[in-house]
């Protein structure tokens, strides 16, 4: 299954997505350049994380005017999965794709420490293998993670299940202690935690490499979309 991970100027997280999506055997990842206009032989896309064009306007906002944002957009709409962690949930959010805004943290400074956080939901494809309820511990890094979204639209997600991951303890200044979100549907979640940075044994537990294992078994039981080979469901 080919997973692009697509690169924009100012991009810092690509190569790490890039061995924990080479980690998982059966997923393969592919560049996708902020030029490119279509998205074509991928099962998957994540944008990963970094300080796309500096940061510069608001996190996000230059990027989501990219042509690939515009082929991303498509595929979303299809149906297949989109992962968009950090400054990928920042363009996600500024693209449209998944409600809300990132605003800067309550505290004004950047965080970078190790946050324990909730997985609401396995009904996405980033999270199928992680039982409802579970406590994960990833690493977060950013300036602009404060998840904001108005009382009326917060009641809509929170209803429909969008919420996918809270922080167990609010480092940011988040409402609802939000950490993640999922469009309506499901296929397209962003979270400001790091999957990609906790994907080793040899560390604290791999959590990060559920994200990357579910991916594989939701593709592989074409939970999302796109022609697989005749596989048996894995469990
Ligand atoms: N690690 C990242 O993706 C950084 C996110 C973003 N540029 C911020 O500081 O808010």
């Amino acid at each position: 299954m080919r997973v692009g991970i697509v690169q924009f100027p100012g991009t810092n997280c690509d190569f790490d997505t890039w061995e924990a999506v080479r980690s998982v055997s059966g997923l393969e990842p592919s560049w996708l350049s902020y030029q490119t206009d279509s998205v074509r032989e991928i099962d998957a896309v994540i944008l990963p994380g970094g300080f796309s064009y500096g940061d510069y306007l608001r996190t996000g906002a230059m990027a989501a005017q990219t042509p690939v944002m515009k082929a991303i957009r498509k595929f979303a709409q299809e149906g297949h999965p989109v992962l968009g962690i950090c400054n990928g949930f920042q363009i996600l959010v500024e693209t449209g794709l998944l409600p809300g805004a990132l605003l800067i943290n309550a505290s004004r400074s950047f965080i970078c420490e190790d946050s324990p956080v909730v997985s609401l939901t396995s009904r996405t494809p980033f999270t199928s293998i992680i039982p409802e309820g579970t406590r994960i511990t990833l690493p977060i890094a950013h300036q602009e993670g404060r998840y904001y979204l108005p009382e009326d639209k917060l009641r809509n997600i929170e209803a429909s299940g969008q919420v996918v991951f809270r922080y167990a303890n609010n480092p940011n200044g988040s409402i609802h202690d939000i950490a993640g979100v999922s469009n309506p549907e499901g296929n397209v979640v962003g979270l400001m935690p790091h999957p990609e940075r906790r994907i080793r044994h040899s560390s604290s537990p791999p959590d990060g490499l559920l994200f990357f294992e579910s991916l594989l078994i939701s593709l592989r039981n074409r939970m999302f979309q796109r022609t697989a080979p005749d596989l048996p469901l894995l469990k």
